[in-house]
């Protein structure tokens, strides 16, 4: 799959001059409001006729002003998400999800309703209305809806926006399966750090209007692109596998490439990859192996790498394995403890850094 995505528009005093390419998988469209995520998110639905811009997908164009092509909303075969599910309330669970499927094309009918219902878990909801639904069970089905009717592209507009913590950290494992076990693309819009680390595959970050900087998660949430807002959340993105969950702690413990992390939460599966997001804030440096505290997640390496951070900061990389932790602390610690390059140090993560 490949998408080129190009739009200028005037919407008041904004102007929205963006565009990205992807070549599938989970594209985030990342920045703090008003930076013009939905604006064009709308020009991909067809919800936003621009004034000058493109769309193609896969050498199909949907959008070209120069050569006034615009091919209307419901011809494009997109799938939505909004941040409220919009169910029909009257309908059950079962008849909003075939509601979906009825969307789709004669050769993509076959698309497994049973799969999809597995796939999101609402099996046991397929006889309830929307009404007797938690919020995240109605994101579900609706993304269930939105699956069904067999999209070429999915586009998902802050779906998790609505939700209390608890239901997102509910509904993430979801999304993750939908990223490694469906071949759909999806445009997720988010401004939420912690959700493009753990789903997204290429971040477009916005800002004013046009598109700051491209890359993968750890690029943009590495810390110096990020908006000075999301500085707090700046940190590092890790890739591990689910060793084991342990139910009654509800903590599961994530294999990296030399160590492990105990994890509160208890919805994700044994085996399957998760990408763990571990602010520099919270994280501490110590020279030797720290004992009797509460942390649960000491991780031992090396200094890759300091630099100044803002006044009397400093920003350290600090390698464990395979792996590169972020860790920003004071000068005075740094050179209390006489860091530099090489020194072998341990990292002490406070475990609720990693309960997103
Ligand atoms: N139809 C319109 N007329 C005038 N201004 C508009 C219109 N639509 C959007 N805007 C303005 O464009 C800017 C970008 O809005 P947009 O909703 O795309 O941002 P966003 O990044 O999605 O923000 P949020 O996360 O708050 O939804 C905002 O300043 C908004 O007020």
């Amino acid at each position: 799959m490949t998408l080129v995505v190009e739009a200028q528009q005037k919407l008041g005093g904004f102007t929205l001059d963006a565009g990205f390419t992807s070549e599938g998988g989970v594209t985030a469209l990342f920045g703090r409001s008003g930076s013009g995520k939905t604006s064009l998110i709308r020009v991909i639905a067809g919800l936003l006729r621009p004034d000058r811009g493109r769309l193609i997908i896969d050498n199909e164009v949907l959008l070209d002003t120069e050569n006034r092509i615009f091919v209307p909303k419901h011809r494009r075969r997109f799938g939505y998400v909004f941040q409220e599910g919009r169910l029909f309330p009257h309908l059950t669970v079962r008849q909003n999800l075939v509601y979906g499927r009825w969307f789709a094309s004669k050769a993509a009918r076959g698309e497994d309703f049973d799969h999809i219902v597995d796939l999101l878990g609402i099996g046991a909801l397929l006889d309830r209305r929307p009404g007797k639904l938690s919020g995240g069970e109605k994101q579900r089905v609706a993304i269930g809806r939105a699956l069904l009717s067999a999209p070429r592209l999915l586009l998902m507009d802050e779906p998790l926006a609505a939700l209390d913590e608890e239901r997102k950290a509910e509904i993430l494992p979801y999304l993750e399966r939908l990223r490694d076990e469906t071949t759909t693309p999806i445009v997720y819009v988010s401004h939420s750090v912690a959700e493009v680390a753990r789903l997204a595959d290429r971040v477009v970050m916005m800002r004013d209007g046009k598109v700051e900087a491209v890359g993968t998660p750890s690029d943009i949430l590495g810390g110096s692109s990020l908006p000075s807002s999301d500085r707090r959340e700046a940190g590092a993105v890790l890739s591990g596998t689910v060793q084991s969950v342990d139910t009654e702690h509800r903590l599961a413990n994530i294999r990296l490439s030399t160590s492990h992390l105990m994890v509160p939460n208890a919805h994700v599966e044994a085996g399957r990859t998760v990408r763990v997001h571990i602010p520099e804030r919270d994280v501490m440096v110590a020279i030797r192996r720290p004992e009797g505290l509460s942390a649960l997640n000491i991780l031992d390496g090396h200094v890759a790498s300091m630099e100044p951070d803002g006044e009397g900061m400093v920003r350290i990389r600090i390698r464990c394995g395979e792996d590169m932790l972020l860790a920003r602390i004071t000068a005075l610690s740094a050179e209390r403890l006489d860091l530099k390059p090489g020194k072998s140090v341990f990292a002490v993560i406070k475990t609720v850094a990693l309960e997103r």
